[in-house]
């Protein structure tokens, strides 16, 4: 696959598109077929194929162009009944299906104009990590080599399709853009045009190095030591990106206001037994920092057997780690001196652990709920700090339930209180924010508050243009018309 790539030895402004690729498998997610087309995932009116009646094209081009890949499933999927096919196993038959036909070993997807990544360069790249793997979770399961191989190789180097609304609705194998590294501080983006990957870069960088360029594999809204354990868990490395070793991100990510209104600084209170916001390398072993300043170390290779969980209550017992006891007498900020008395505390502690259960059960539901977030945040109000990753989380659910039921006040207001937020978890540069404001501006627009409208398009099109480039039709379709519309309107 010859992809659009970029010159090596110059240097490289943030906004440019540096890859393009297309998938070498992928699928459309589950809950999404019937709504899109197999093929080009777009989101029109589709058709069954009359064959296997499962997949669903949006016409005959897009047919005739999946055919090559979908011969061989569709004579299988006709022969399974009910057609319920978890996306996993289904992107696993397209690999097997295209290294029967020889491509794992031909087809060479380009990252510069000489160098390329073909599909056994997975399988021998990540052998550690597949190893590892293997070891831990497919030892007793799956004894043929070859096929938990490909499971774990398709594990690490799957992208998640997205949207134009940054919502996943697939999966795909890019063998070129496999070659990326995660940070949270990422200095390039990945975005999708229907199957279509591409990745820009949001800093200057001198030259291109791939060794240099990253991305982030996960989502950023939380605390470093969650976003440590979800890659420890999925990619099995521990991160330590300057993002997850910034002092800041650890110190707001469970941070109480400061009760001195006139006073914006963090402070740390121990809410949970065994909490801990940051793991640390420390002569090679995982330093588990807890909140109430203990810590613990343990064996790096230990941890990453244990995903980070096994040792919790034997930590818990060995620390003495007590909420209520002497700690919490003696919490103070340390900028103004103001101090919390217990029922502040106590206070700071069930707004937490209320906030806590309510977005684990949110976690999974497709829908966030306003009375649930609306109620979290009441518990908050004035008691979690506004950069607190959990008021986040709670006003990044709340704003998008709000828009559902068009609420557009109230969805206002807490967009205000969300974009500082996502600048600091995500980024000044990150789609997230983008859309964010976009998305904000649209609710303005709506109320004919047209110079904020504006003012926040602007801020919209300034992140949309580096991080999609203008021909993406996020930019093109919807960004270019509001800002066209809002300046026609103000004038
Ligand atoms: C999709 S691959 C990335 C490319 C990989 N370095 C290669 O050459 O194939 C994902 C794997 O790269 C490694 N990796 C990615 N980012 C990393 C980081 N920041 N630190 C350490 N290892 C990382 C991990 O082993 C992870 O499972």
């Amino acid at each position: 696959m010859r992809n659009k790539t970029r010159k090596t030895d110059s240097a490289i402004k943030a906004g440019e598109l540096i890859l393009t690729e297309q998938p070498f498998v992928f699928v459309l997610s589950s809950k999404e077929q019937g709504n899109r087309c197999d093929n080009c995932l777009e989101k029109v009116k589709v058709l069954k194929c009359s064959g296997c009646q499962f997949v669903h094209y949006c016409g005959r081009v897009c047919q005739r162009d999946a055919w090559g890949d979908h011969k061989w499933e569709c004579a299988n999927l006709k022969r399974i009944a009910p057609k319920v096919i978890p996306d996993g196993a289904r992107i696993m038959a397209k690999i097997i299906n295209r290294l029967n036909r020889g491509d794992g070993h031909t087809l060479r997807s380009f990252y510069s104009a000489t160098s390329f990544r073909m599909w056994k360069d997975l399988m021998s790249r990540n052998y550690f990590c597949v190893i590892l793997l293997l070891v831990v979770f497919f030892f007793n399961l799956l004894r043929k080599r070859p096929l938990s191989m490909t499971i774990s190789v398709m594990a690490i180097n799957s992208f998640m399709i997205l949207d134009i609304d940054m919502n996943s609705i697939g999966t795909g194998i890019y063998l070129a853009s496999s070659i990326v590294d995660h940070s949270c501080n990422p200095n390039a983006v990945v975005t999708f045009d229907g199957k279509t990957i591409s990745i820009r870069a949001i800093r200057d960088m001198t030259c291109l190095d791939w060794n240099q360029i990253r991305i982030s594999y996960i989502d950023l809204m939380k605390t470093p030591y969650e976003r440590q354990t979800e890659l420890l868990n999925n990619y099995y490395f521990l991160c330590q990106c300057d993002r997850c070793m910034d002092e800041n991100q650890i110190k707001y990510a469970h941070a109480a206001k400061c009760l001195n209104d006139n006073c914006d600084n963090p402070i740390n209170i121990p809410w949970k037994a065994n909490c801990q916001l940051v793991r640390k390398l420390e002569n090679g072993k995982v330093n588990n920092t807890l909140q109430d300043g203990s810590s613990h170390e343990q064996n790096g290779v230990d941890e990453i057997q244990n995903g980070g969980h096994a040792n919790n209550e034997e930590i818990n017992n060995k620390n003495g780690f007590n909420i209520g006891e002497s700690t919490l007498d003696v919490v103070k900020c340390k900028e103004c001196g103001t101090k919390f008395d217990e029922k502040h505390i106590e206070t700071f502690v069930k707004a937490m652990e209320v906030t806590h259960g309510h977005l684990q059960s949110m976690s999974g539901a497709s829908v966030a709920y306003v009375d649930v977030c609306k109620y979290c945040l009441e518990k908050q109000e004035g008691v979690l700090h506004p950069l607190n990753v959990m008021h986040a989380q709670t006003l990044d659910h709340a704003f998008d339930a709000l828009i559902q039921v068009q609420l557009w006040e109230k969805a206002c207001v807490y967009a205000e209180k969300l974009i500082p937020c996502f600048r600091f978890y995500y980024g000044d540069r990150n789609p997230l924010l983008g859309l964010l404001y976009l998305k904000y501006a649209k609710i303005l627009l709506y109320k004919m508050d047209l110079n904020k409208a504006l003012t926040h398009l602007k801020q919209a099109e300034k992140i949309l243009k580096m991080t999609h480039g203008e021909k993406h039709p996020l930019y093109r379709e919807q960004l270019v018309p509001l800002i066209q519309q809002a300046m026609i309107e103000s004038n």
